[in-house]
């Protein structure tokens, strides 16, 4: 299948990628020291949700663009044009805190900020649990992005995706979704080729934030207060 990561760089560009990933890692450990301070409830609580924002910005100097080639009516297109994966968004800690808490509530909605997604689905897989080939709804604007916790697995891409036994798929691109990592859909990626996840060894969640268009939301359609 050859390697379909290309390294964007976007910043630290005097960095080598072991480096990056070193002063990733301790900017992330010491976050997460000064984040055990705060009290969610705290006046600090802004403070974490600021620094929580900048550590997201500073994870797009790792992010990763994939490039496959499928032939669709005799033309080559990269199929995965438009995805990003943002690694290291969530470390160990939040992990544990937002999976506990989405198991706990066994249904619920995270998505905060003002900013873009008004929309949020949980996927719980138990042990060979799959997600068959699908391109998201239209009714949900590009991008939108899914965030995995609990087990790392693969994710599918492909216009052609075969379907060779119970829960096993292949297609041309199949892309590592490590836990803690955030991974964009947008352009070929989000809407020429399908996407799928084949029967998982162990459980998983992943988180998928979306907005729905405007012009497809339902008739007196009200967001949430408390978004
Ligand atoms: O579990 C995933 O990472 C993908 C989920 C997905 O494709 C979906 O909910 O539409
Ligand atoms: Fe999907």
């Amino acid at each position: 299948m050859g390697s379909l990561e290309r390294y964007n760089h976007i910043s630290l560009v005097d960095l080598s990628k072991k480096q990056k990933i070193e002063k990733k890692r301790k900017m992330n450990t010491q976050e997460f020291v000064e984040e055990e301070k705060f009290d969610s409830n705290s006046k600090n609580t802004k403070l974490c949700i600021e620094e929580r924002k900048q550590r997201f910005i500073k994870s797009f100097c790792m992010k990763k663009d994939y490039v496959c080639f499928e032939r669709i009516n005799r033309r080559l297109v990269n199929i995965l044009d438009g995805l990003e994966l943002h690694i290291g968004v969530f470390n160990s800690m939040e992990q544990r805190k937002i999976s506990t808490h989405i198991l706990n509530q066994e249904n619920g909605c995270v998505a905060k900020d003002g900013c873009v997604p008004d929309s949020c689905i949980i996927n719980i897989y138990e042990p060979d649990d799959c997600i068959p080939p699908h391109i998201d709804s239209h009714d949900f604007v590009r991008p939108f992005s899914t965030v995995s916790f609990l087990s790392k697995c693969n994710i599918i891409f492909g216009h052609k995706i075969k379907i060779v036994g119970p829960g096993e798929f292949i297609g041309a691109a199949s892309i590592p979704l490590p836990v803690g990592s955030v991974l964009v859909l947008n352009g070929n990626g989000a809407d020429l080729a399908k996407h799928c996840i084949s029967a998982v060894s162990y459980k998983r969640i992943s988180v998928t934030f979306r907005k729905m268009d405007k012009a497809k939301q339902p008739h007196n359609f009200k967001l949430a207060s408390d978004f």
